[in-house]
């Protein structure tokens, strides 16, 4: 089920052409479908119904308040990794109780702030965090649930900046030392030890590694228990890949079905699932014009509006994406192989290479699997504004961010007297 789909050679976002929104909103822009966000996240909530669990959404993957209100309305929770983060979950609608907060570096404001809400926990990454923690909810009288964040050194077999779990990462607590670090939780006033945590990588395209490192788990929670420590939820991260290409990763209840069946003997205790990705990537395209053709020698650029500032992936991990036409081309323009390039003054702005395409100038595209970090990780390099963000719902579009204005890009500085 794909709600990105042509009708006569037309890009269609569910009910809309994906060309008239371009023609309204301008170019680059990022457009998202309604319908796919709620079937991928209820795709993991219904999966997990035989099992108390939680899907806490990563804010990271996508953080516009319009998709996370569409997501808390579904009932989802959310995991965040800081006080901007968790600041959108509350303008969105979201629950505070059903938040979770990752990160390796919170600091004391952060963490007040998160208490005062009442947040459903904090995945601790250090002794020194965990201790911060306690100083912090000691000082408002509060009591912090925390769960500790543990490596459990598996490899996720995927890209290494987007690996998290080995020993040569920075996240977590080494799963070796956890059960001295939660005795110490347990003895450290404010906090109240409720749970276990891990995130081994991101773009993971099978189940295996996530059944390891939940093995690791289980033996560890066995051990806390036998040591009078008694957790009631175990929070498995995020990290479910998506089809980018070819890959083939497990369907969501595939991947639920077997970490639920795994955990059989542990009814009681509630599962957390943390994904971003997986509910975010193929619920957006991002939409970009070709300004100009260019030959230099053998080689055929196709150079567009977007450039890296507006996605960053394929620079930062040569990740590859499908780039399609919005108007397929059943005129006589021959297809070359392109580079699909942006406007920024970097060799590594680029969207795609070696793309069979029929372009002329003028012509729109959409790169897809864009709906995840992809506006998220976008900046101002170069002093471009930011894009706008469109989201389709049926036959409805709404504008659910505008496109910054050139005077945006020097808010707040100052010129010298
Ligand atoms: C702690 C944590 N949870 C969840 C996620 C979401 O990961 P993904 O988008 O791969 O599901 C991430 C990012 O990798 C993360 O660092
Ligand atoms: N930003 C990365 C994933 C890292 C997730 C954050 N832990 C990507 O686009 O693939």
């Amino acid at each position: 089920m794909d709600y990105f789909n042509y009708q006569n050679n037309q890009l269609f976002a569910e009910d809309v052409s994906v060309a008239a929104i371009a023609q309204q909103y301008g170019t680059p822009c990022y457009v998202y479908s309604r319908a796919t966000f709620e079937r991928h996240f209820l795709a993991f909530a219904n999966a997990t119904k035989n099992h108390k669990s939680l899907v806490c959404y990563a804010v990271k993957a996508n953080s516009n308040i319009a998709v996370l209100n569409i997501l808390a309305r579904l009932g989802s929770g959310f995991d965040i990794v800081s006080k901007g983060e968790l600041a959108r979950v509350i303008k969105a609608g979201g629950d505070a109780s059903k938040v979770v907060f990752s990160g390796v570096a919170k600091t004391a404001d952060e963490i007040a702030y998160a208490l005062k809400l009442g947040i459903k926990c904090f995945n601790v990454e250090s002794v020194s965090e965990l201790e911060r923690i306690s100083e912090v909810a000691c000082e408002l009288n509060l009591e912090a649930p925390i769960s500790i964040r543990v490596n459990p050194d598996i490899d996720a077999k995927t890209h290494p900046y987007i690996s998290t779990g080995l020993k040569e990462n920075k996240f977590g607590i080494d799963i070796q030392t956890a059960v001295s670090v939660y005795q110490h939780a347990a003895s450290l006033p404010g906090l109240k030890v409720t749970g276990v945590d891990c995130h081994i990588g991101s773009q993971l395209t099978e189940v295996k590694p996530f059944l390891e490192a939940l093995d690791k788990l289980i033996a560890l929670i066995d051990e806390l228990k036998e040591k009078g420590i008694e957790l009631t939820h175990l929070d498995i991260g995020g990290g479910l890949g998506v089809p980018y290409n070819n890959e083939q990763p497990p369907h969501p209840s595939e991947y639920a079905a077997q970490v639920t069946e795994r955990l059989a003997n542990y009814k009681h205790l509630e599962l957390i699932f943390e994904p971003g990705r997986a509910i975010a990537a193929n619920a957006g395209i991002l939409v970009t014009q070709v300004e100009f053709i260019k030959q230099n020698q053998d080689k055929f650029f196709a150079i567009v509006d977007a450039g890296m500032n507006d996605m960053l992936r394929p620079s930062l991990y040569q990740a590859w994406q499908k780039i399609i036409p919005i108007s397929v081309r059943n005129d006589d323009t021959p297809t070359r192989n392109f580079d699909i390039v942006g406007p920024v003054c970097e060799t590594g702005d680029f969207l795609g290479k070696n793309r069979d395409l029929a372009l002329k100038q003028g012509d729109l595209l959409a790169q897809r699997s864009a709906g995840a970090y992809g506006f998220t990780m976008s900046s101002n390099y170069n002093s471009r504004p930011r894009v706008a963000e469109i989201m389709v719902d049926g036959e409805q579009h709404h504008l659910i961010r505008q496109r910054e204005t050139i005077e945006s890009l020097y808010q707040g500085e100052k010129i010298l007297p």
